[in-house]
């Protein structure tokens, strides 16, 4: 099962700690033992010796690595996944002021500094592009987390706490099967790329952000970006959705160091708690993946070295995390539910997900502590397996639609095979049969051919009239219909019977009509070499609206022989006269 890709990227900065080396994969730094970097940095305790720390990653970005490799190595992958179906995540962890926001959204100053998410949307459009024949849709929300309360980022009203106005917050709860369900978060189809980027633009733009003694402008809150894909190929009932989160989360803040009070010490508390809630989760989930709670695991302080070691980090120590109950055993709990963020990205860490993790790393020697402390978060997610699969589901209504089309095909073929079958029987015979039709048989043909004569039931025979009985039953109806209407009920106005007449007319009386213009003039199954005189003299009676009695007759004559043409003829006769 794959795990969580890590990625480092460095900062760059002018005062660079000096101790330390990145390679392609492995970040390595040398430090005091004993000095305590998280509270002050510069204040040493008896130093008596050095650490070493070795943090592997899947890629380490140098502090010259251009926007455009960092996407095209940690999020091209997982964006491609995420067209073909798959959930996807990508999430910037970092203290304060380390590159996060950099990362994610990038910076406006220059067109090439756009970061992974601008670009991601670019290229997913590009991509789709070629994908027209699809049934495609592409949704977009922005959600903000802010002091353990969400905010939908695309309907910046929701913020004001106004009277008149009551925007909803944004909620996020349990769903089946671990996923989460959002609730009052505005989704926004996003036709083409520039409706796209300029929801994020948009989005962005109302984001809470601050001056901080880290930052100029630090972003005070977590802020989820996500892109839904709903994709369907022509003829196919299943609907392939798929959504990708792009996360930039609130940076962690040394409170003492940076002597932070007032708002920006409530909203630091509110982001080192989320973390604290997220770091929990992790390592859980790293728990989790390395079997579960099976007595207690190895752990060592921050900075200790094993003595058999030289190098500290997860890729030799497997895990540094902290136990969870008081005899040392780790709970096999996942605490997502302590936190909005937990809960937002449940499905993201060691869900139906492929994730990746951009950790932002300061080197200036002030900021070392965190850095450590961010790699070493780093290793614990890089333990986590994600469980992704392709998103895939049946779409009942295109199914739905596509057996009724099927069913009606195989009833009318069902229905001209009986009719073939009935053709061969013997008058009494068929009068037999005949009376198995039940009175309700009878209304309900009566309804459709009521219903058929005005327009509304289109197909006699997709309607339920499969039965060569109920298609024999139709007929006789519609032929008292026309009588009705012809002849003024049963009589033509010369005092004879209409029905009378017809018995008595010689089927040849009705020659002398245009078969060219007849447009019926294809051969029915199983009529070929009986009656396609037939069925071309009536839709020529139906063309020169000749009398009465012709129609009358034909009509009669055709109630022993089934045919849709003549059910096809009646109404445009109909509608003639
Ligand atoms: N790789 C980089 N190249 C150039 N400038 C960078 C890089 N990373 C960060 N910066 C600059 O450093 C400053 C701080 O970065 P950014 O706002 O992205 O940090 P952050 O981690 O999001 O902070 P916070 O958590 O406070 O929001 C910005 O001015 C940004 O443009």
């Amino acid at each position: 099962m794959p795990t969580i890709k890590t990625f480092a990227r460095i900062k760059p900065c002018k005062n660079a700690y000096d101790d330390f080396d990145v390679t392609k994969d492995r970040v390595y730094l040398r430090t005091a033992q004993n000095r305590d970097y998280n509270t002050s940095p510069t204040k040493t305790r008896a130093n008596t010796g050095t650490v070493n720390h070795e943090f592997k990653f899947d890629t380490v970005f140098s502090s010259s690595t251009v926007q455009e490799e960092v996407f095209e190595t940690a999020a091209k992958d997982i964006v491609d996944h995420f067209l073909t179906g798959y959930n996807a995540t990508i999430f910037a962890y970092g203290q304060t002021g380390s590159g996060k926001t950099f990362t994610v959204e990038g910076s406006a100053r220059r067109y090439e500094d756009r970061g992974l998410a601008p670009r991601a949307l670019s290229m997913i459009y590009k991509a789709l592009e070629s994908r027209q024949d699809e049934d495609i849709s592409v949704h977009i929300s922005y959600m903000e987390i802010y002091q353990e309360v969400g905010y939908d980022l695309l309907n910046p009203g929701a913020r004001t706490n106004s009277l008149v106005t009551p925007f909803p917050k944004v909620v996020v709860v349990e769903g089946p099967k671990g996923s989460c369900i959002v609730r009052n978060l505005s989704s926004h189809m996003a036709a083409n790329e520039e409706v796209a980027q300029n929801l994020l633009l948009q989005g962005q733009a109302n984001r809470k952000v601050g001056e901080t003694p880290m930052n100029q402008r630090s972003s005070r809150s977590h802020a989820v970006f996500t892109v839904t894909l709903s994709t369907k190929k022509p003829d196919s009932d299943i609907v392939v959705k798929s959504k990708l989160h792009l996360v930039d989360l609130a940076g962690s803040e040394r409170v003492a160091k940076t002597g932070v009070s007032g708002l920006q010490l409530t909203e630091a508390k509110y982001i080192n708690l989320s973390l604290h809630y997220l770091e929990g989760v992790i390592i859980a989930l790293q728990k989790e993946a390395q079997g579960g709670s099976q007595g207690p695991m190895r752990s060592h302080s921050s900075y200790g070295t094993p003595a058999n070691r030289n190098w500290v980090g997860s890729i030799y120590s497997g895990y540094g995390g902290r136990p969870s109950t008081s005899d040392g055993r780790y709970s096999t709990h996942v605490p997502y539910r302590n936190s909005l963020l937990t809960m937002m990205l449940r499905d993201s860490l060691g869900g139906n997900c492929l994730t990746v993790m951009i950790a932002t790393l300061s080197m200036e020697e002030e900021n070392l502590g965190e850095t450590i402390s961010t790699c070493r978060f780093a290793q614990r997610v890089a333990c986590i397996a994600n469980n992704a699969k392709k998103n895939e589901e049946i779409d009942d209504k295109s199914m739905i639609q596509r057996l009724r089309k099927r069913i009606a095909e195989l009833e009318a073929e069902v229905a001209n095979l009986k009719a073939l079958q009935y053709q061969s029987m013997d008058g009494e015979t068929l009068a037999a049969m005949m009376e198995k039709l039940t009175d309700e048989d009878k209304i309900t043909c009566s309804r459709l051919m009521q219903q058929y004569i005005v327009g509304k039931v289109k197909d006699p025979v997709t309607a339920g009239v499969t039965d060569p009985f109920k298609f024999r039953e139709c007929l006789r109806i519609l032929k008292e219909m026309i009588m009705k209407k012809y002849a003024g009920g049963q009589n033509n106005g010369t005092g004879v019977s209409l029905s009378e007449e017809v018995k008595s007319r010689p089927i040849s009386n009705t020659s002398g009509i245009s078969t060219a213009t007849s447009g019926f003039d294809e051969t029915m199954p199983g009529q070929a070499e009986k009656e396609p005189s037939n069925k071309i003299r009536f839709a020529g009676l139906v063309q020169s609206g000749e009398g009465s009695s012709q129609i009358a007759y034909l009509l009669f004559y055709c109630f022993t022989c089934t045919s849709e043409v003549i059910l096809e003829c009646i109404p445009k006769y109909l509608s003639k006269s």
